[in-house]
């Protein structure tokens, strides 16, 4: 039986009255690459820091590779690799520095990637020797990716990893994360708005709205299914179609309805009045968010 790598099971996690996470289920199995998507403030970096045990949950169950993220041996934390949103690099060290540092707090390290990675991405002798704190936001973002990167973990988790990467940076790494990362068996959860970011990589996505995994597929299934049905409320109303997402009456007669299972039943397609469309990625992000 295949053991999910991350477990969470009713998790619960407020910031005074406010509720992020409302007792989300969530499994991640091994070797999936997730991308996890939510409007801004919809709590993927929560989630994400609950999961690797950086925040404590107010309620439910969080394991990952099967033990408490409360209690993660040192053994499993050498495993799992994240880039946070906020670069969190000591400004004080140089990258040749940094890296030698963390090299010392794993049992394991890659340094033929670590230098590959080092020479592909910008960081010629002189970058190397420059405090961290003097580099551009970019190329901090890229030296705590080939950080994450340098234990060769079994699991990766990335908040928003390109959101400071110019197109040539972001290439640059989607190419890395395909070649020597997704294609080695890596299980890989990741946050990003840029969605044809996601479109190249993601095999899944999930959606995170209310504090819960609201809709989670393959990506090439979601967006072969994803349509969005408007007619007239005397024919949409009472049918249920399958997939659905979301349902609008509006005052005008006219009822829409979003699902992800695929076009409605002929008679229903073929009815007077009644539209059917495919919707791309963007459109069911707003969508499912909505
Ligand atoms: N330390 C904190 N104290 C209080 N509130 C917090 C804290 N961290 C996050 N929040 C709140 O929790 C909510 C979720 O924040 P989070 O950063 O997880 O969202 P996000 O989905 O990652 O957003 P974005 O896409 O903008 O990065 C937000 O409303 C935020 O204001």
């Amino acid at each position: 039986m295949r053991v999910p790598i991350i477990q969470m099971s009713s998790t619960t996690k407020r910031f005074g009255s406010q509720l992020v996470l409302d007792g989300l289920d969530w499994q991640v199995m091994p070797g999936q690459v997730i991308g996890l998507l939510g409007r801004n403030g919809a709590g993927k970096s929560t989630l994400m820091e609950c999961l690797l045990g950086l925040r404590e949950c107010d309620g439910g169950s969080v394991t990952v590779f099967g033990e408490d993220v409360a209690t993660l041996t040192d053994t499993t934390r050498a495993r799992i690799g994240y880039v946070p949103q906020k670069c969190d690099l000591f400004d004080w060290l140089t990258p040749r520095q940094l890296l030698d540092y963390f090299k010392s707090l794993y049992p394991r390290w890659n340094d033929a990637k670590v230098d590959a990675l080092l020479g592909r991405w910008g960081f010629d002798a002189d970058k190397q020797g420059k405090p961290i704190g003097k580099l551009s936001g970019g190329e901090q973002q890229r030296l705590s990716i080939i950080r994450a990167l340098g234990p060769d973990p079994e699991l990766l988790i990335l908040d928003e990893p390109v959101s400071s990467l110019d197109p040539v940076g972001r290439r640059d790494f989607l190419r890395e994360l395909i070649d020597s990362v997704i294609d080695h068996g890596t299980t890989v959860v990741f946050s990003t708005h840029i969605l044809s970011d996601l479109e190249r990589v993601a095999l899944d996505v999930a959606f995170l709205k209310d504090g819960k995994i609201a809709l989670q597929g393959p990506l090439d299934a979601l967006l072969e299914g994803a349509r969005r049905v408007t007619g007239p409320s005397a024919v949409l109303d009472g049918v249920q179609l399958a997939g659905e997402v979301r349902r609008q009456r509006g005052g005008d007669g006219i009822t829409s309805v979003v699902t992800h299972g695929g076009p409605p039943p002929a008679h229903l397609g073929n009815a007077a009045g009644v539209r059917v469309e495919s919707l791309s990625l963007e459109d069911l992000f707003i969508e499912v968010t909505q």
